[in-house]
């Protein structure tokens, strides 16, 4: 093992704590704390897990969280009209509808519901573009979350090769949108890429967010490349019964090349929440007229 270990948890503790920082001062000048509405349809467990650990990253923070939790047999119209009253209720600055949803629902009608402006997912198709052409809008929480990570070790990342395995809206193409716009070289690859090993061998930056457990594999990398495992699969464990989590990189294999890498768990999960608390106070702001120094967060 010669790489670094990217501690991405520790990261995520700091980026935290800065949001913390500045909620008294948001608080002071608004009146109100920030508010996250997350909102759960169904009873699915690990999705149970992620908005209970949420919910307890927002108080953390000191900001206001509105649970809202639906039963599966909610209909669309339902959805969309609970999504429709957050929109209009001003103590509400950010809107998660937690993904996926029971399969008789609509996501992306859901999703296109949700005011751009309270979507601190990033999911709209109007912050996507947004994304695309350059304006400020709100960037995925887990692809933002990586380029802090990537940004945090490298400093400046013009002229990188960097490879983006996986193409989905919610973390591979935002991923390749934000390290073009660092001026890196991105390669977007995908289960129809061909010598897949021979693109990887090629990049300074390595993201892959494919979700196939140890897909990606130690002599793929080029030697001192960064890599970002994004992937979380549950696969058995050592004993019987028993599970654990691995990423979409074979670890043991890639730590023996790479320069930096990121550990599952432990590396970009949870930057993908303390990005949420981060595009959340950052909506608070814009939505309330509070000015927020750029690099203040
Ligand atoms: N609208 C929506 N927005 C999301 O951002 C969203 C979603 N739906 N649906 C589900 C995925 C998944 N997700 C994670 C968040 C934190 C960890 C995380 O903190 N993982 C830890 C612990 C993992 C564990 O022990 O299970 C780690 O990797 O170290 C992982 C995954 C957010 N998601």
């Amino acid at each position: 093992m010669s790489a670094d270990i990217i501690d991405g948890k520790a990261y995520a503790a700091g980026l935290r704590g800065k949001v913390a920082a500045i909620v008294p001062g948001f608080r002071a000048a608004a009146g109100r704390a920030p508010g996250l509405a997350v909102v759960l349809v169904g009873e699915d467990p690990a999705s149970q897990v992620y908005v209970r650990s949420k919910h307890k990253a927002t108080v953390e923070a000191g900001m206001e969280s509105f649970e809202h939790r639906l039963p599966d047999t909610a209909t669309q119209d339902e959805l969309l009209a609970l999504v429709r009253r957050l929109n209009a209720d001003d103590t509400v600055d950010g809107i998660l509808v937690q993904l996926p949803l029971p399969g008789h629902l609509d996501e992306n009608e859901v999703i296109s519901t949700i005011d751009p402006d309270k979507d601190v997912d990033g999911f709209h198709v109007v912050n996507a573009g947004r994304l695309a052409v350059g304006q400020h809008g709100y960037v995925p929480c887990t692809p933002l979350g990586c380029l802090m990570l990537l940004k945090d070790r490298l400093g400046d990342l013009s002229g990188l090769n960097a490879v983006v395995i996986g193409r989905s809206n919610i973390v591979g193409k935002p991923m390749a949108q934000l390290l073009l716009a660092e001026s890196c070289t991105v390669t977007i690859a995908h289960s129809r890429t061909k010598d897949l090993a021979d693109v990887v061998r090629r990049a300074d930056i390595v993201v892959a967010a494919v979700g196939r457990p140890e897909m990606v594999k130690g002599d793929w990398i080029k030697p001192g490349a960064t890599v970002i495992d994004v992937g979380i699969n549950r696969v058995p464990g050592a004993e019987p019964g028993k599970t654990k989590l691995v990423g979409d990189v074979a670890y043991a294999e890639a730590a023996g090349v790479a320069g930096a890498i990121t550990p599952v768990p432990g590396g970009v999960g949870p930057m993908t929440i303390a990005v949420l608390l981060r595009n959340t106070l950052v909506a608070a702001h814009r939505r309330a007229g509070v000015p927020l120094a750029k690099d203040a967060i």
